[in-house]
């Protein structure tokens, strides 16, 4: 057996940066007993990340025997896998319907500043804007609604000069100022995110007092921010996560989550079918690959619309549309209710919508969103006609029909699975 003296051995282990062969340093955890007598505590290395590859190294030196150069090889790739796996972030946060009687919306708690301010948002992949009810916004607009106060927060900056103005799908819109200030979302943190405080809001977001502001998910270029667009809070975080993605996980009148930063494959059954994004403008929008209506024949015919997680109901080609509620007894497309109703006992079909190979069904009792006022016989159905849009939007009503991957590599992809 040879041994090769400490000195010899550190300086090859050191160059190899496989760390000194020393006993561990003399720090606060060992004693001197001061009669030639010490105890060395063992210390737990933070983030340490084994390297069986340098284990096996180690005996080699140990006993003399020249490495071999694929040996060699192992511990430095294993120590780059170890090193780029090092930094990266996860997080995991509640989605939960702002009304229990139906899933209007759903927000999500997020803490802003320092000291921390938690506000509820709606994670919304339909726009790229993250704002919120603040210390800005007239209190005449403001009516139940937690704001966020910059001037409490002692990370916060004013953007000087930059302002902001959305106004979405559904008419309703705000605008105002922009701070950056610490954003966390399910432990993941920006420490620099764009927040764009309300200044004015519609009458829709006071009257809505769950909601206290939107985190946009869709692609950066939707931003509104003005004369420097801003990033979103998941191309923020992207470069630290895990992996590049978001999962939507939303539920049926009951809480789901969002994931950032790795896929739970608790959360869904089977495979994840990924079909390619067009980030142009902004949205996740993607092709479906059909239709069916209940039990009724399949009609493989390509419908491209957007992935919203802010958006309630499903909006698709007045084709479809009309294909579906033909099924239904009694229902009629309502001019007074803006959009088709139908009685609410009626027995309703569930719908059926493909991505590539894989087929979602939205269940009756999505189907029927909710009473069209408090008590009424009359319901309106959670799938509308698109034509008024524009666009076709697949939002909650059959995003919570399965797990959904926002998955941010480049090029971007969409995964759906069932659950
Ligand atoms: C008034 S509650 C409300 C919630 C979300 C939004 C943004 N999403 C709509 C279409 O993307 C608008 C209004």
């Amino acid at each position: 057996m040879v041994t090769v003296t400490n000195l010899v051995l550190t300086s090859v282990l050191a160059g190899l940066g496989l760390g000194s062969a020393l006993p561990p340093r003399i720090g606060t955890t060992n004693i001197g007993h001061g009669n030639g007598r010490a105890t060395l505590n063992q210390v737990r290395r933070p983030n340490y990340r084994f390297n069986g590859a340098r284990q096996v190294y180690k005996t080699y030196l140990k006993y003399g025997v020249p490495a071999p150069e694929e040996l060699i090889q192992a511990v430095a790739h294993t120590d780059a896998l170890n090193l780029a796996a090092a930094k990266r972030d996860t997080g995991s946060a509640a989605a939960t319907p702002i009304d229990p009687r139906f899933d209007i919306a759903y927000v999500t708690p997020v803490t802003i500043g320092t000291p921390p301010q938690t506000l509820q948002l709606d994670l919304d992949t339909g726009s790229s804007d993250l704002w919120v009810f603040s210390s800005h916004t007239p209190a005449s607009q403001v009516r139940g609604q937690r704001i966020y106060a910059p001037d409490k927060s002692t990370t916060s900056k004013l953007l000087n000069g930059h302002t902001w103005s959305i106004t979405y799908g559904d008419g309703s819109g705000s605008r105002g100022n922009v701070y950056t200030d610490k954003f966390t979302i399910g432990g993941v943190t920006v420490k620099s995110q764009a927040i764009e405080t309300a200044q004015q809001v519609s009458s829709s977001f006071t009257t809505e007092d769950a909601i206290d502001g939107l985190v946009g998910l869709g692609f950066s270029t939707l931003n509104t921010v003005s004369p420097n667009g801003q990033l979103t809070f998941f191309d923020n975080a992207k470069p630290n996560l895990d992996s590049p993605v978001f999962t939507a996980d939303l539920k049926y009148m009951k809480p789901g989550t969002y994931d950032f930063g790795f896929i739970d494959k608790t959360k869904y059954t089977g495979e994840i079918t990924y079909v390619p994004v067009e980030t142009d403008p902004g949205y996740w929008t993607f092709t479906s690959s059909g239709y069916g209506v209940g039990s009724g024949t399949f009609s493989s015919s390509p419908i491209t619309g957007i992935a919203d997680t802010g958006t309630s109901l499903v909006y698709l080609p007045t084709a479809i549309v009309t294909a579906y509620y033909r099924q239904v007894q009694g229902a009629t497309n309502s001019r007074s209710y803006g959009g088709y109703v139908f009685p609410c006992n009626s027995t309703l079909p569930a719908f059926v919508f493909g991505v590539g190979e894989a087929k979602f069904t939205i269940p009756p009792s999505y189907m029927s969103y909710a009473a069209v006022t408090d008590g009424s016989p009359t319901c309106f159905g959670g799938l509308q006609s698109s034509s008024g849009i524009g666009v076709n939007i697949w939002g909650d009503v059959a995003l919570k029909a399965a797990f959904v991957v926002f998955n941010g590599e480049e090029p971007p992809t969409i995964g759906w699975a069932n659950k």
